[in-house]
């Protein structure tokens, strides 16, 4: 084994291999032998260290490289020594051989011997004789006579392949290395093979003392020259390493010739035999390892498939367990369920029972009050009736008495006439007397004379001539025309027609009466007759008379009869329209014939529906509804956060119209609202017109503005009311969200008011699938499904319209209204049994009206219908006026117009519909119903 020492002389160093860093050294050892004397003394003993310290001490200046002992006896001391080059050991050699050392405390002296170290190397005689001695060496053959060096206790690093990193011997690198000396052969790296252990039983694996794994090799080389050249460059020898640092060390290795034919053809081939052998068992040693390997898996896989159908098992008998558990406690609570079930449905029975009960009760009670309602109904009726009778009866008696007044007056004027006449007469009498007093007198004077007296007779005459005209013109005339400044009395012919000059008829109220009672005429500058009181006087059953008298003598009761009916109109809900017609007209053809409809009345008209709208859009009506008592004026103010003087004005014009009542209190004045107010005019009323009012306040009446060129342009005002394009009539309403919604709640109001009357106008429960064409925010349907509950009503409107719809007008929960988002003209329309248009014609001229009711009539499914909701005109389109008036708003709003019944027929009937109806309501809005 070969220790590694640093080597700080390199200089007798001799190359073997430099790219290798390898090199050869010469051994420079000595052996040092130090006799020991006889111990006398028991107990004391002599110190190797101070022999070997002494011993240092001897080589005067110089040192040993190493020192070591080799061998230690009773008797003497051995060491092995070894210094740095060649020619040191002489003179350690002289230093050290025959001396002696006396050791303290001994007498006796020790013997130093020193010699040079034998070196273990063999000869040439040694291998010539052992080759031509050996029986079983032929020399013939290489491997078999001296060409083969053994080399042991070779480091691994020292021969390795340094570009691979390898710690292992390369055969390569020993090859570069030995082929110095000649021709290599073959060469043997036992450690490299990996059966060689097992072949040899030999470990090859072995370290140095300086933890340098070693290794043997054998080098054979060609020729015997080779192996001469070698093991002569070795003899006596160290291998030295010199790394890149240039820092150097050597180690001892042991170098001889192979004896054992080593490397000889047969032992390369029986090696490899083994080897081939080896790597056989190894395979089958490796396949019986992979067998059991596998075998052992299989087991393991199928003990873990078995405890895995063990633990299912286990878990499936668990489940099982739990299953039943669960079985039987379901069952308990079915049963536990079925028994309290039992007991709820009883309870409900039961429950059910006296809620039946109750209903029926409450239904008894609801029918006799539905009884007494209905009693009590009929009974206000019929004292409306005696009342509006009575009404009458004294409005006929006035009239009557009037007449009587007026016939007793004309009959006085008449006598007066006649007396006039009379007197007339007597003057015509006179007149004639004097003529013949004058004649005679004439004839009896001169001719001179005669014509003296001549002229003053035609002055006296003319005098009396204009005492008789001073008579009252009584005119029988189709016309009568007053410019002078007196009253005029005039007899009327029938077809007669009345003009004054000055257009202020305010103050004046003409009666036209029917017969033949009054047959005079008053009118005084500045005053006329309106254009519909002249149409009247033509009216040919009343072949009349006209009188008119001065403002003085109106009627109070009929202008307040004429307020009420004012505010309706203005709110466009006249429930009773129709039925207070005949008594207006009655009224009218007794008293007042154009007061309500002269400008003047417009415009104070004008005035009470701003008065009525500001205090709504103030919110006075809703607060005092909220509030529940009287507020006085001052606490309405602040609370709307109004001016008090300003508000003061605004409550008592509407105490004025009749709008608001007040009470006089110990707090003071205090305001609350009337009945029709609290109806019509608060946010929160069921009957709430107060969405329509808004629209008309804000939106509508803008678009009046422009009436006039409405009129001339014959379109709607859009443009001039707000600067947009008037084309699409609903792109325009709809210009804003907000808009749209306003429009949508105005109209909406009014269906809560008239809905019901239109949709009973005929029996529409057969048709139970129904579609509410441009149904806008719903409220018709909503009328519609509550009065026919089989039906389910679909909303089609345009997109966003049928959005707010769903989201803000009608309920989720109503699940009779479906929504159906499109535009009728573009759009397809789905079959169903009606179709309901509500204020849809009246929108679109004949063209586009024709256009939709032929899609619809192709839609509609065979026996179904059309419902048209519109406000009809009368045939002759004198009336009714208010439709009047919607067809100029129509003018200024729309491309559309109010229709005749007649006219709306003619539509259906060229879109297909047939058996046309068609319902008058009384109210606001008419029905008219086509069938396919
Ligand atoms: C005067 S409103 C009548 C609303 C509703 N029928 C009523 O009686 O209250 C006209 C309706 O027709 C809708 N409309 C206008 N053009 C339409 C179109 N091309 N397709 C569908 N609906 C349309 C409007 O959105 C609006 O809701």
């Amino acid at each position: 084994m070969a220790a590694a020492t640093i080597v700080h002389d390199t200089s007798e160093a001799v190359e073997l291999c430099a790219p290798c860093g390898l090199y050869l050294k010469p051994i420079t050892k000595m052996t040092i032998s130090v006799a020991l004397p006889q111990l006398k003394q028991p107990g004391k003993s002599i110190s190797n260290w101070e022999v070997m310290e002494r011993l240092k001490g001897m080589v005067q200046t110089h040192q040993f490289s190493t020192l070591r002992i080799s061998k230690s006896t009773m008797d003497f001391i051995r060491f092995e020594g070894e210094v740095e080059n060649k020619s040191l050991v002489k003179s350690f050699l002289a230093c050290l051989d025959g001396k002696t050392i006396k050791l303290s405390g001994f007498s006796d002296i020790l013997k130093v011997r020193a010699a040079e170290y034998k070196i273990d190397f063999p000869t040439r005689h040694d291998w010539d004789s052992f080759f031509r001695d050996a029986k079983d060496m032929n020399e013939t053959l290489p491997g078999e006579r001296p060409d083969t060096i053994h080399l042991e206790g070779l480091p691994c690093k020292w021969f390795a392949a340094k570009e691979t990193g390898s710690e292992k011997p390369s055969e390569e690198v020993l090859i570069k290395v030995f082929q110095k000396f000649g021709e290599i052969r073959n060469v043997d790296i036992p450690m490299l093979d990996p059966y060689r252990e097992e072949m040899t039983g030999r470990n090859f694996h072995t370290f140095s003392f300086g933890g340098h794994l070693n290794f043997e090799a054998y080098v054979q080389y060609r020729e015997y020259a080779g192996f001469i050249e070698a093991m002569n460059a070795l003899r006596g020898m160290k291998l030295m390493y010199k790394g890149d640092d240039g820092k150097a060390v050597a180690c001892n290795i042991k170098v001889s010739f192979d004896s054992t034919k080593h490397l000889s053809d047969a032992s390369i081939k029986k090696r490899q035999l083994e080897r081939q052998k080896l790597q056989e068992l190894e395979k089958q040693r490796e396949e019986q390892k992979r067998k059991e390997k596998e075998a052992e898996e299989k087991q393991k896989e199928e003990e873990r498939k078995q405890r895995e159908l063990e633990e299912y098992e286990r878990e499936r008998k668990r489940e099982e367990k739990l299953r039943k558990r669960e079985q039987k406690q379901k069952d308990r609570e079915v049963r536990r369920n079925k028994k309290q079930l039992e007991k709820l449905q009883a309870e409900e029975q039961r429950k059910l029972q006296e809620k039946i009960k109750l209903e029926e009760r409450k239904l008894l009670l609801a029918q006799r009050n539905l009884q007494s309602i209905r009693l009590i109904a009929e009974l206000l009726s019929r004292a409306k009736a005696v009342k509006l009778l009575e009404q009458e009866q004294n409005e006929e008696k006035i009239c009557l008495q009037e007449l009587e007044e007026r016939r007793r007056l004309q009959e006085a004027e008449l006598k007066r006439v006649e007396e006039e006449k009379e007197r007339a007469l007597g003057l015509q009498r006179k007149e004639k007397e004097l003529r013949e007093k004058l004649l005679n007198n004439l004839l009896s004077k001169k001719m001179d004379a005669v014509n003296q007296n001549k002229e003053e007779t035609e002055a006296s005459q003319t005098e009396v001539l204009k005492s008789a005209s001073a008579v009252p013109h009584t005119v029988s005339s189709s016309c009568i025309t007053s410019t002078s400044g007196q009253a005029v009395t005039g007899r009327l012919a029938p077809g007669s027609q009345i003009e004054i000059a000055s257009p202020e008829s305010v103050n004046t109220q003409c009666k036209y009466l029917n017969g033949n009672i009054h047959d005079k005429v008053h009118v005084k500058e500045g005053q006329n007759l309106h254009t519909t009181d002249s149409e009247r006087c033509s009216d040919k059953r009343d072949s009349g008379v006209l009188s008119c008298v001065p403002a003085n003598n109106q009627d109070q009761k009929s202008l307040s009869s004429y307020d009420q009916n004012t505010y309706k109109k203005d709110l466009h809900c006249e429930q009773d329209r129709r039925g207070t017609e005949p008594r207006r007209r009655k009224s009218r053809s007794c008293s007042s014939i154009n007061s309500d409809e002269s400008k003047g009345r417009r415009e104070s008209s004008r005035h009470r529906r701003d008065v009525m709208f500001t205090a709504c859009e103030l919110g006075v009506f809703d607060l005092l509804l909220e509030s529940g008592k009287p507020l006085s004026s001052d606490a309405i103010a602040a609370r709307l956060g109004a001016s008090t003087m300003g508000m003061k004005r605004l409550l008592d014009a509407c105490v004025g119209l009749k709008l608001l009542a007040v009470e006089t209190t110990q707090e003071g004045v205090l305001y609350r609202n009337t009945e029709i107010s609290s109806i019509y005019l608060t946010k929160s009323s069921p009957k709430s017109q107060y969405h329509i009012m808004m629209y008309y306040s804000n939106t509508v009446y803008l678009c009046w503005q422009y009436l006039a060129d409405a009129v001339r342009e014959g379109r709607n005002q859009y443009e001039r009311a707000f600067g947009i394009s008037s084309k699409d009539p609903f792109g325009a309403m709809y210009r804003s969200d907000e808009e749209m919604l306003k429009f949508m709640a105005g109209q909406n109001s009014v269906w809560s008011i008239c809905g019901r009357d239109v949709l009973a106008a005929f029996d529409l429960s057969p048709f139970t699938q129904i579609y509410d064409l441009g149904g806008g925010g719903g409220a018709l349907a909503q009328e519609c499904v509550s009065l026919y509950p089989n039906s389910t009503v679909t909303i089609y409107d345009l997109p966003k319209v049928v959005q707010v719809a769903r989201e803000q007008f009608i309920s989720p929960e109503e699940h009779q209204i479906n929504f159906h988002e499109g535009d009728f003209f573009n759009d397809s329309i789905p079959e169903a049994e009606l179709y309901i248009l509500s204020k849809i014609l009246h929108d679109w001229d004949d063209d586009k009206c024709k256009q939709l009711l032929v899609k619809v009539y192709k839609a509609c499914k065979p026996g179904g219908g059309v419902l048209l909701v519109e406000s009809l005109l009368n045939e002759d389109k004198s009336g009714p006026v208010e439709t009047q008036l919607y067809s100029m708003n129509m003018l200024v709003q729309t491309e559309g117009k109010e229709r005749t019944a007649a006219e709306y027929s003619k539509l259906l009937e060229a879109a297909g519909f047939g058996m046309v109806q068609v319902k008058r309501t009384g109210k606001l809005y008419d029905a008219v119903l086509g069938r396919k």
